[in-house]
């Protein structure tokens, strides 16, 4: 990926060149102690090691039954869906299976989805680190009755992701299902990389080689200079943005096929970093729609915000046609591309203009390499956010206390948060 700061310095909030430079020597330790947690695989630490642990072929091989997919339904939520999500949106071509993913109980849209699939073709997914996680499981009965009912034998059909113990290990077990296993020491949200992230893009038949090449090519890029290594160069400013008040960070790609790259981003920044009152808190955006909806605020609400520009800098373009129609003579002969590409200038320089911190992220296309390439250096500069703000990166007790919450309440064990549930006050208005 290829940052660049320059619509950040001088910014209300904003960081100047010196300041940065003053930083990166934080940038230098934080580097050293990443470093040496990759190098004792540390929990966490480990995700940035995946360029070269993860198994390619294992993923293959469990895919490989259903080389006659027509659908791929995977049932797994956060960790477990977005990273395989923003691969299938961002690669997904005409002839490959389609990708579906059920990451909420909604159950309008759970039956909508599986009325409409045909389950025989379809290959289920199902996808949970911890095998524990309500939503994931509930679904997964429910499909698998889906199946059962429409004359389908869901043990022919399913592939299961999940740590090496558990109850969907145990299930994948007495079923002799295909499996795979979630790495250790790698958390959900930097899983896309791993087995948990791969399977669907290997069933689309997208190049997982590719993508392993690019984020390799990311890792052996990491230096303890965030001038020489575009990662650190987002993670570090990023941080010093918020600590001078941008605690909102708008994800904006201007790429359709990276809409739910800023929903995988938002995880990753607001589970990783949101700790001890501190964090900054991801918005998703898409260029151009959202500048004429949300730009009013970015450039005119409170100074509490930056924009993160992403954009491919090829890509095949669609000409617009000629027109003598009044007033519009200027768009003919140009490109659908060439407005696009227009609107993100204009609007970085209206950012600019208003003393709005903005940084610009440019991958070479939205193919596999550079996909590889942006999830791993984002990955990297939330690792290193976390190191200068001392928080626990790896960690998200406070989305534990609200799933316990709700497993006490549906009577799945006896957890003391579920009481937290009566204890609310309410102050009805009808
Ligand atoms: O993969 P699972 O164990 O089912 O977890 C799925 C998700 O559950 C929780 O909400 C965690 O906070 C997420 O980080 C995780 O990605």
């Amino acid at each position: 990926m290829h940052v660049d700061l320059g619509s950040s310095l001088d910014a209300t909030p904003g960081v100047s060149r010196a300041s940065l430079e003053r930083l990166d020597e934080q940038v230098a330790a934080a580097h050293e102690r990443i470093a040496a947690g990759r190098d004792a695989h540390e929990h966490g630490y480990e995700a940035l090691n995946l360029p070269s642990t993860v198994d390619l072929d294992a993923i293959r091989t469990a895919v490989a039954p259903f080389d006659d997919a027509e659908a791929v339904l995977t049932v797994g939520i956060g960790g477990s869906a977005l990273g395989a999500a923003t691969f299938a949106d961002a690669l997904a071509g005409p002839d490959d299976p389609d990708a579906y993913f059920l990451d909420n109980v909604d159950p309008e849209h759970v039956s909508r989805l599986l009325d409409s699939l045909p389950l025989d073709r379809t290959v289920l997914n199902v996808v949970s680190r911890s095998g524990t996680t309500a939503e994931t499981l509930a679904n997964f009965l429910v499909v698998r009755e889906s199946m059962a009912d429409a004359g389908v034998d869901w043990t022919d059909r399913t592939f299961v992701t999940t740590g090496e113990s558990g109850n969907l290990r145990s299930l994948a077990e007495k079923h002799d299902l295909p499996s795979l296993s979630v790495p250790d020491g790698v958390p959900g949200r930097f899983s896309a990389l791993s087995t948990v992230g791969l399977a669907v893009a290997a069933i689309q038949g997208h190049d997982l080689d590719a993508i392993r090449a690019g984020s390799a090519d990311a890792a052996g890029g990491l230096s303890g200079s965030l001038f020489e290594t575009p990662a650190y160069a987002y993670g570090a400013t990023t941080y010093a943005l918020a600590g001078r008040g941008a605690v909102t960070n708008a994800m904006m790609p201007y790429a359709e096929r990276l809409e739910t790259f800023a929903e995988w981003f938002a995880q990753l920044w607001a589970e990783s970093l949101g700790k001890d009152g501190l964090g900054q808190t991801p918005a998703r955006a898409l260029g151009a729609t959202d500048q004429h909806s949300q730009l009013q605020l970015y450039r005119a609400g409170p100074r509490d915000k930056l924009v993160t520009l992403v954009r491919p800098r090829d890509y095949s373009d669609r000409a617009i046609p000629e027109t003598d129609l009044d007033g519009l003579s200027y768009l003919g002969g140009s490109s659908l591309g060439d407005l696009l590409d227009a609107e993100f200038e204009a609007t970085e320089a209206s950012l600019v203009e208003s003393g709005v911190p903005a940084i610009r992220v440019e991958i070479d296309a939205v193919d596999e390499r550079s996909l590889g390439s942006l999830l791993y250096e984002m990955e990297a500069a939330c690792v290193l956010y976390g190191e200068l703000a001392a928080v626990s990166t790896f960690t998200q007790p406070a989305v534990e206390w609200g799933k316990n919450a709700a497993r006490g309440l549906l009577g799945g064990g006896d957890f003391e948060e579920a009481e937290a549930v009566d204890q609310r006050t309410s102050l009805v208005v009808e």
